[in-house]
């Protein structure tokens, strides 16, 4: 019942300007974190919701942009965690005069649907968005102020949110979980004295909106024709940033935390080639897209040539997207089926290849055959991130340990070596090496502490849980 990232924005001008454009442009900037389906939202109005990338909706903007012409607004890109990936279920939701963009897993909804009623819970027609809404919209009614539904929904949930509101009053509201595991930064646009809540700086960029500051977690923001307000919804101190993102996710322009993407990948690659100095390496080769600069990096601290040696196909049918937040499986091999390797780069070289993860293995199996066609001679294989080896409650779609190409179904207990080795074995690579927090944490620049390593350390006091792990086909009932 576990998977997120999606991508949410709300904005508002208190210069009365029609946000809407500005919404469209956020949303294909925010692309990289959910690619089903995309919606807006405005007060008074059902939301406007469509299946595919933003981009495929391009001959009804100029329509949208008037049918829909607001001064507050909210949107949303889903990458699908609970109910089925269709219209129904993209974002945003409304209930009552409140409508929702959320990115985030609520991954107790099963629980939460009791308390709103209603609802039949199977894995493949619940949202966890919508239990939230429901039970948010409730609380408000009891408690008056959206604040004080919150702090009360904070203890009822577990999982992760950053939300997006827009009411029929005409307000916009964000909020932030208090651990603050997914991102979220607040920004403003002089021209139009126009104030911008997104999931990642990217969007303000995309709209030439400065970057104000990151949404604390467990803070909720107010705008309205009065301006912005701010107020802690709760005091929570120890926080629980996903590293995921880091080195995955997010978008190389974004800066999250006080750190630009980019740069901290470019440093994790530094650090990492001080873990790994695979000195006799001919070359060192990112896979496309999301490890180039982690490679770069790797390649100059060790002074071995960086070159691109693979190529991802942006002309095949899901060419341009990322494979790893595919809903399907089938899907995720179609993409990485069609990453072309240049035979002249890599043929008779030892080979070090740089990913940013290695979560269900699809990507790297599938890299690593195509190396050894185009004549590698030797591959190593190095992974930005720590090995992963449980399930992700918190934001990121693998929600159960079957799935995982570190699962080896036995019953028995390895060792993180024996794990890497059966890994290695299973993709094929000459040598296999991961991150470890300490390291990624370092090269990012924060405390380790301050950040979220629950899925390879297995501790999950963050959630405050002591999960009974299922199998996919029990959280998802695929
Ligand atoms: O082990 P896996 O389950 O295959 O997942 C990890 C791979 O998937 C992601 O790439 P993706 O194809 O999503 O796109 P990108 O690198 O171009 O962003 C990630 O960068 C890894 O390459
Ligand atoms: N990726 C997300 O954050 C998804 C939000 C929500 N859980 C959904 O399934 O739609
Ligand atoms: S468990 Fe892993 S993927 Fe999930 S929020 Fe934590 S670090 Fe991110
Ligand atoms: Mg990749």
């Amino acid at each position: 019942m576990v998977k997120e990232n999606c991508g949410v924005v709300g904005i508002f001008s208190l210069d009365g300007a029609n946000v809407i454009p500005m919404v469209i442009d956020a949303l294909r900037a925010l692309q990289h974190r959910g690619q089903e389906a995309w919606g807006i939202a405005v007060p008074k109005k059902q939301p406007y919701k469509q299946l595919g990338l933003v981009s495929s909706g391009v001959a009804d903007f100029d329509k949208v942009t008037r049918e829909y012409e607001s001064s507050a607004a909210i949107g949303h890109v889903r990458y699908s965690t609970m109910g089925k990936s269709n219209l129904e279920n993209a974002q945003p939701l409304k209930v009552k005069d409140l409508c929702v963009a959320h990115n985030g897993t609520i991954s107790n909804a099963e629980e939460l649907t009791g308390m709103v009623g209603g609802c039949t819970f199977t894995p493949q027609n619940v949202s966890d968005t919508l239990i939230a809404a429901q039970r948010l919209v409730t609380l408000m009614s009891e408690n008056g102020k959206l604040g004080n539904a919150l702090s009360i929904l904070k203890n009822e949930m577990v999982g992760s949110f950053c939300f997006t509101f827009v009411s029929d009053d005409n307000s916009v509201y964000a909020a932030r979980d208090p651990k603050g595991f997914r991102p979220m930064v607040l920004g403003y646009r002089k021209d139009n004295n126009t104030y911008i809540v997104a999931s990642e700086s990217a969007a303000l960029s995309a709209m030439g909106a400065q970057l104000v500051r990151d949404v604390k977690p467990g803070e909720l923001l107010k705008i309205s024709p009065t301006g912005l307000e701010s107020e802690m919804f709760s005091q929570e101190k120890k926080y629980a940033h996903c590293s995921f993102e880091f080195t995955y996710f997010a978008h190389p322009s974004s800066v999250m935390e006080g750190s630009n993407i980019y740069l901290a990948r470019k440093r994790i690659g530094q650090f990492l080639a001080r873990k790994f100095a695979i000195k006799d390496a001919d070359i060192v080769i990112p896979v496309p897209d999301s490890a180039r600069p982690a490679a770069l990096g790797y390649a100059q601290e060790l002074g071995v040539p960086f070159e691109e040696g693979l190529l991802k196909d942006r002309y095949s049918r899901k060419g341009p997207l990322r494979s790893f937040i595919e809903p399907h499986q089938s899907d995720r091999v179609e993409i990485n089926r069609w990453i072309i390797p240049i035979t002249q780069v890599i043929s008779g070289k030892h080979v070090v290849v740089v990913d940013d993860s290695l979560v269900r293995g699809t990507s790297s199996k599938a890299i690593i055959k195509a190396l050894r066609r185009a004549g590698a001679r030797k591959i190593s294989m190095v992974i930005t991130f720590p090995q992963i080896q449980f399930p992700c409650y918190a934001g990121i779609d693998f929600p159960s340990q079957d799935e995982l190409v570190t699962y080896m179904g036995d019953g028995r207990k390895y060792s993180e070596e024996e794990i890497t080795e059966k890994v290695r074995q299973l993709i094929g690579a000459d040598f296999l090496g991961y991150n470890d927090a300490k390291n990624l944490a370092a090269a990012v620049g924060m405390d380790e502490n301050s950040m979220c390593f629950t899925c390879s350390s297995g501790d999950y006091s963050t959630l405050g849980i002591k999960p009974m792990f299922k199998t996919r086909a029990e959280v998802r009932g695929e």
